[in-house]
């Protein structure tokens, strides 16, 4: 079995990733990953996903989109129909014994024990780990419960959990050690407003100390703001993949610029001088399509021109808006 140490070749190790980072600088890889289920649904297309080691890699996209499906097969509790996953070098599933304790996963369902307390559950699943030492046991779990705000219904049995509760449950599950690589399936689900900023600030710390997060979420917005890499699934398929700025700067950019009301007209004049196009007006405010043009260029005109410069305002479109572009449909269109 190969792992990311191994020197020589082999063909569990990952093969040459031309026009994409380095092999060893990505923590996730598939190659044409797929799954067709018996009923015949292809749930997952031909999925290539590229996961930098240290990003925080945002896995979006509507429900049914096949987020799940994917993140079960690299966790080798799906087999896939054809291609393959590649975790922290390790080809997946034959090398699941090697890197899976490197990996801390929040996937649905995790088997937890209902008449156990939420502490007891931890303090059971942590005695699994061969390799924890049992003698900081206690410390561990106490640590896992309070990262998520768990501490004060650590004493209250599983399934009188609410949903998010057992949302936290699973996430400090995760946490009971340190990981290299995080993979959290939905980790806002059943959480409120509160629960959904703690967990962008805990994935937001976790990747300050150096841990890759896959997190997926069919709730762009609720996500997209942690992420340093994004990737965007719709019908099986991987629609964008790429830095977050780089995807949302594909989008057509606006400016907005607000002068006096005499001034209107004259400052519509400089802004199609400057070969702005789309120009429309809404009281004292102009907006235009701001294609390449600096957005100091267009204050530095309007000042020139001895024009009032009251506001200038440059909007870039949100990735969902990205996503409605692309597709056509709502981001939380299922199928
Ligand atoms: N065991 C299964 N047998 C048949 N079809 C399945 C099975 N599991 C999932 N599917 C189908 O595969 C598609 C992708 O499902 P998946 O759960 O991977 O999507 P998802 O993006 O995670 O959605 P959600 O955001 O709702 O969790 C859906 O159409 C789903 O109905």
């Amino acid at each position: 079995m190969a792992t990311g140490t191994a020197p020589a070749a082999s063909s569990d190790q990952l093969p040459a990733a031309g026009g994409v980072p380095g092999d060893h600088d990505l923590a996730v890889r598939t190659d044409g990953l797929t799954k067709r289920f018996r009923s015949g649904q292809v749930a997952v297309d031909g999925l290539g996903l590229h996961v930098p080691r240290g990003s925080v890699y945002g896995f979006l996209g509507p429900n049914g989109s096949g987020k799940t499906t994917t993140i079960r097969m690299l966790l080798g509790l799906v087999r896939p129909t054809s291609g393959r996953a590649w975790l922290l070098d390790g080809a997946m599933p034959e090398a699941g014994a090697t890197v899976l304790p490197r990996v801390g996963a929040l996937v649905e369902g995790p088997a937890f024990h209902p008449y156990l307390t939420g502490r007891a559950n931890l303090v059971r699943l942590d005695a699994s780990d061969a390799t924890a030492d049992p003698r900081t046991s206690r410390r561990r779990t106490e640590d896992a419960l309070e990262r998520v705000g768990l501490s004060a219904a650590a004493a209250k049995p599983y399934r009188q959990y609410s949903l998010g509760m057992k949302q936290r449950l699973g996430l400090a599950a995760a946490l009971l050690r340190p990981r290299e690589l995080l993979v959290l399936d939905e980790p806002t689900n059943g959480l409120d407003p509160q629960g959904t900023r703690e967990v962008r600030h805990l994935v937001r710390e976790l990747a300050d100390a150096g841990t890759t997060v896959l997190v997926s979420s069919h709730l762009l917005a609720e996500i997209e703001q942690v992420c340093t890499h994004i990737g965007i699934m719709s019908r099986g398929r991987l629609l964008l993949q790429g830095e977050r700025q780089a995807l949302t700067d594909r989008g057509t950019a606006h400016v907005g610029v607000t002068t006096s009301l005499a001034h209107v007209g004259a400052v519509a004049e400089v802004l199609t001088g400057l070969g702005l196009t789309e120009v429309t007006t809404d009281g004292p405010t102009l907006r235009a399509l701001l294609a390449s043009t600096p957005p100091e260029k267009i204050s530095a005109a309007i000042v020139h021109a001895g024009l009032d410069l009251v506001g200038l305002e440059v909007t870039r479109p949100s990735l969902e808006q990205v996503f409605v572009a692309l597709t056509g449909e709502g981001f939380d269109v299922a199928r």
